[in-house]
């Protein structure tokens, strides 16, 4: 049985973290912040997914607080964007997001994105938020099997999470499984791929035998895989149906759905953003 407010994933630092979540991406006005979390709420979403880089994180947490619940109740996923890596503007840039939220700690800080020349040194400030009590759990975001291992001989304590672009046209079969080797919980982003896969003629047949929607499928063709997942919605009626996952695929939609990867991405090549990283570590020496 799919309970969006008590499913949860166990972390490998003892924390739970909900395995279906609201993304806040592009949701940049407080009316329709307001409107979209309550309506999450209600449907039983738990986990809130904001960056940096959205500047939304102060919207979100007055949302948030527009709720009336206690701060626990929630989970709040932020990152650390690019321009804000490395020691000091990594714990200088969280103090600050923290006080746009309005909360003294985010259940889940996230490097946005692996930069080569800010590596260490920002997961180090990383592990010290985490001391301090200001991030509960800390993690990444678009890692490589590489990078998850190169860190691994520096790092004190591994990421427990890897959020990644996965979705039916990306599939990412292999770094799922390495992460689930590491005890990493691997997050979908853009779990939709932005309304791409939702035409696919098969995901829509195995819609209307399970009289769902195809977003619904994808969902849950993650969930069954072990995968957490962030759809963003700014549609009511949307944001329910996207929580409402109690029904299961088989063995075999699931392999239909498992063979449909094209390498097709909606965002950016993580290696390229890490290798601009050193090219710009080249330059300054
Ligand atoms: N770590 C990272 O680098 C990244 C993280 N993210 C996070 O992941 C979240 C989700 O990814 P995102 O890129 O927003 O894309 P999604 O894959 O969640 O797709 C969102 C799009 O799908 C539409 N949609 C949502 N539900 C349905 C439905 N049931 N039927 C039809 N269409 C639907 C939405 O439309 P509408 O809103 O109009 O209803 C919107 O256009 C982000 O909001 C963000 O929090 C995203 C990108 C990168
Ligand atoms: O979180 C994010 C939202 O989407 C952007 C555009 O694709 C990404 O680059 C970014 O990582």
């Amino acid at each position: 049985m799919f309970e969006p407010a008590k499913t949860t994933y166990q972390l490998n630092d003892g924390n739970q973290m909900p395995v279906l979540g609201f993304g806040t991406y592009q949701l940049t006005k407080p009316a329709l912040m307001n409107q979209s979390i309550q309506a999450a709420y209600e449907s039983g979403y738990r986990l809130f997914d904001t960056a940096q880089y959205y500047r939304n994180e102060k919207m979100l947490g007055d949302a948030i607080r527009n709720l009336g619940v206690p701060r626990q109740d929630v989970f709040i996923v932020d990152k650390v964007t690019e321009m804000n890596q490395g020691h000091d503007l990594t714990i200088d840039s969280t103090n600050f997001s923290l006080q746009q939220l309005g909360t003294d700690y985010v259940d889940l800080l996230l490097v946005h994105w692996p930069i080569a020349d800010k590596f260490f040194e920002t997961w180090e400030a990383f592990e010290e938020l985490k001391k301090q009590g200001k991030a509960r759990s800390i993690g990444v975001s678009n890692f490589t099997r590489s990078q998850l291992e190169l860190l691994k001989t520096q790092a004190d304590e591994m990421p427990v999470v890897n959020q990644i672009e996965t979705h039916p046209y990306l599939n990412q079969t292999p770094l799922i499984k390495f992460d689930k080797d590491q005890s990493i919980v691997t997050q979908a982003w853009s779990p939709l791929g932005r309304g791409v896969v939702l035409d696919n003629p098969m995901i829509q047949k195995m819609a209307a035998h399970h009289e769902k929607s195809p977003a619904q499928i994808v969902l849950r063709w993650d969930i069954q895989r072990g995968v957490a997942v962030i759809p963003k919605s700014q549609t009511p009626a949307r944001i329910a149906q996207n929580a409402d996952l109690n029904f299961e695929l088989s063995d075999d939609e699931m392999s239909m759905l498992d063979v449909m990867n094209r390498n097709q991405r909606t965002g950016n090549e993580p290696e390229l953003v890490y290798e601009l990283g050193k090219q710009y570590k080249q330059f300054k020496k």
